[in-house]
């Protein structure tokens, strides 16, 4: 049976439940999500210091092919794109900027050291986001950036901040569709502190100076990311959900949720709807946190379904920001993308495809029976069927299609990489 032929039988499954599958499919491609580019070279970035990772976050894994050169970087993420259906963002960390020969500090960095990845977003139809590097550095070698007793080390940061809430509304207004810049910090201890509130004073006022820095908010949208531990920061991290929570309601910028941010039986997909009533925009970092904040590749489980149900039936897909956010070195950094990628995009369409509204109904009827009852149902109809046909409107290869692209491209480009 043809591809078109299984759509057709598929869409009759989920008509007769009132679901419109083409508008449904419609929905889902006009979702971008924002890509990032860590995932290709293990969060290593350009700078030429040989820095180790820092900030508590981890790469396993020695997988061959690793991008090492801002033009194989590009090269790779335009292969991934290939794979992926829908128009996207790229996010990039300051670690990629491009200075030449000369040693630029962070916070000196310029939009200038980003014109090649706005000359590649404009080629590939694409928009970006950004990210200041608060790890990685000297100046960050003890775990601590912005909250840092001293205060040289605090200003240091905080310029770096502000340069790159520029950098932020550069790509904004060249690309036509505002950045968003998310400001991560690994600063914590790893053993019980003897003072929790001033680290969190001297952040809140790092911030405010940030936030001070009048940048354009027509190209600029910022947002703070929060965390619960890293490796280094198991007993206390200064930057809390609560902290950033509270930060961001107060002074109308972004809060942004990781999905490996929180306790291993705390789930975003609950926050959304917690938080929504109270902020106009939320952003998302989706990762799969196994144990730990391990940040491997997106499957298709049942938190990311939850997650875009969450998004899609409260109609949110304009106010919850996705981003993704994992890196895995331990197998193909193409392939990861693609797959972690095309699973958030078929966990979107997995939502669309609900009959949301009918659900709703049962749910204030007090029918739970019925509720769960389709549900349940719903997970086994032929949702591969109408993704494999959305996958070619959008001329992606679809079913395994793509692994064989990308196993193509191992041979002809990764494996001939030093
Ligand atoms: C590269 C990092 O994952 C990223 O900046 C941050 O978002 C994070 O999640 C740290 O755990
Ligand atoms: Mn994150």
């Amino acid at each position: 049976m043809s591809v078109k032929e299984r759509y057709e039988l598929a869409k009759k499954q989920y008509e007769a439940w009132g679901v419109d599958v083409e508008s449904a499919m419609k929905t889902v491609t006009n979702i971008p999500i924002s890509i990032h580019c860590w995932q290709g070279d293990d969060v290593t970035g350009f700078e030429t210091n040989d820095q180790e990772l820092s900030g508590g976050i981890e790469v396993t894994g020695n997988y061959p092919g690793k991008a090492t050169t801002p033009e194989e970087l590009r090269q790779d993420i335009a292969k991934a794109l290939s794979l992926i259906p829908g128009k996207h963002r790229l996010n990039l960390h300051a670690i990629y900027a491009e200075t030449g020969e000369e040693k630029i500090d962070r916070h000196q960095l310029k939009p200038e050291h980003f014109k090649n990845w706005v000359a590649f977003a404009k080629e590939h139809g694409v928009g970006l986001d950004f990210n200041p590097t608060l790890f990685s550095h000297d100046k960050a070698s003890d775990g601590l950036t912005l909250s840092h007793p001293d205060k040289e080390i605090r200003d240091f940061w905080i310029e770096h901040c502000i340069a790159s809430r520029k950098i932020g509304a550069y790509f904004g207004e060249e690309l036509g569709a505002p950045a968003l810049t998310n400001i991560w910090i690994p600063d914590g201890y790893k053993d019980v502190p003897s003072d929790r509130l001033t680290p969190r004073i001297r952040l809140k006022e790092s911030l405010d100076r940030i936030f001070a820095a009048d940048i354009s908010a027509e190209h600029n949208l910022d947002a703070v990311e929060s965390k619960l531990f890293g490796i280094g920061s198991e007993a206390y991290v200064v930057g809390s959900h609560e902290f950033y929570m509270s930060y961001a309601l107060k002074n109308n910028i972004m809060c942004l949720l990781d999905t490996g941010h929180y306790h291993p039986t705390e789930m975003v997909s609950n926050k959304i709807s917690a938080m929504l009533p109270f902020n106009d925009i939320l952003a998302l970092h989706v990762s799969r946190p196994v144990r730990w904040d391990s940040d491997h590749v997106v499957a298709f489980d049942d938190e990311l379904k939850e997650i875009a149900l969450e998004i899609v039936r409260n109609d949110a897909v304009d106010r919850v920001k996705i981003g993704l956010d994992f890196f895995d070195a331990s197998i193909n950094r193409i392939a990861a993308w693609a797959i972690g990628t095309r699973n958030m995009m078929k966990a979107l369409l997995f939502a669309a495809l609900m009959p949301n509204n009918h659900l709703k109904k049962l749910q204030d009827e007090g029918n739970f029976t019925e509720r769960l009852a389709i549900q349940e149902e719903f997970k086994t109809f032929p949702l591969g069927a109408i993704w494999d046909y959305y996958c070619e409107q959008e001329n992606v290869p679809s079913g395994t299609d793509w692994l064989k692209n990308v196993q193509k491209y191992e041979e002809e480009v990764l494996s001939k990489r030093d």
